[in-house]
């Protein structure tokens, strides 16, 4: 049966230029303290994302923390029926997830929006660790720490498609680029990179 869905192939330069592009953006306006990246696609970008902050941040290394959601993958434990539609965790930050994150800037990375399911995950359950540390805090001191915690989004790649779940409307969202509902083809999961980056050229050539 012929594969009717468009395949797109993005090359580790591709990204790398697109995060490039964005995050002095990024740094001026939302400015993070820490990078949360999503796995395992968001792990790359998260890191070569670091690298372009450093200079749009005056010269802060920031920490990257990981976090692992799935969706699409078979995961332990997950079964036929899950895929595809709840996000499962594989890890999380671990029992200080609310003294980490509470009165940062946090910038939530993944490579794609695809459904949203995921990034709407992540968010509202972050700020679920960080509400658990702020009621351990003297009542006194909570609003401040509320305020001065907050979270943003990064994606390589957003997916204009109708969206299965939704992000508060005030969130910080950054896109490296906005894609039709194509299938991105990412280098990471290619075993012959040269193959897949002379896929990716067609690709482009035929945009
Ligand atoms: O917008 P959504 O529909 O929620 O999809 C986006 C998520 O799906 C992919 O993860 P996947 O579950 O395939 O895991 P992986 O990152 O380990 O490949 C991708 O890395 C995003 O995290």
């Amino acid at each position: 049966m012929a594969d009717e869905v468009k395949h797109f192939h993005v090359t580790y330069n591709n990204i790398h230029n697109l995060i490039r592009k964005c995050t002095p953006k990024i740094g001026a306006e939302f400015n993070p303290d820490l990078l949360v990246a999503i796995g395992g696609g968001g792990f790359f970008p998260a890191r070569v994302m670091r690298t372009f902050l450093r200079g749009a941040t005056e010269n802060k290394t920031l920490q990257i923390q990981a976090i692992g959601l799935s969706l699409y993958e078979p995961v332990d434990g997950a079964t036929e029926e899950q895929i595809g539609q709840e996000v499962i965790r594989t890890q999380w930050l671990g029992a200080d997830a609310g003294k980490m994150l509470v009165g940062k800037r946090v910038l939530i990375v993944d490579e794609v929006d695809d459904t949203r399911k995921t990034l709407s995950y992540a968010l509202s359950e972050l700020k679920k660790d960080v509400e658990v540390e702020i009621s351990s805090r003297p009542e006194s001191e909570r609003e401040a720490l509320r305020a001065a915690t907050k979270f943003g989004i990064f994606v390589v790649h957003n997916k204009r498609k109708p969206k299965l779940a939704e992000l508060p409307k005030n969130t910080p969202y950054y896109a490296g680029e906005e894609v039709d509902d194509v299938w991105l083809d990412y280098p990471w999961e290619s075993t012959n990179i040269e193959e897949h980056d002379r896929l990716a050229e067609l690709d482009q050539s035929s945009k």
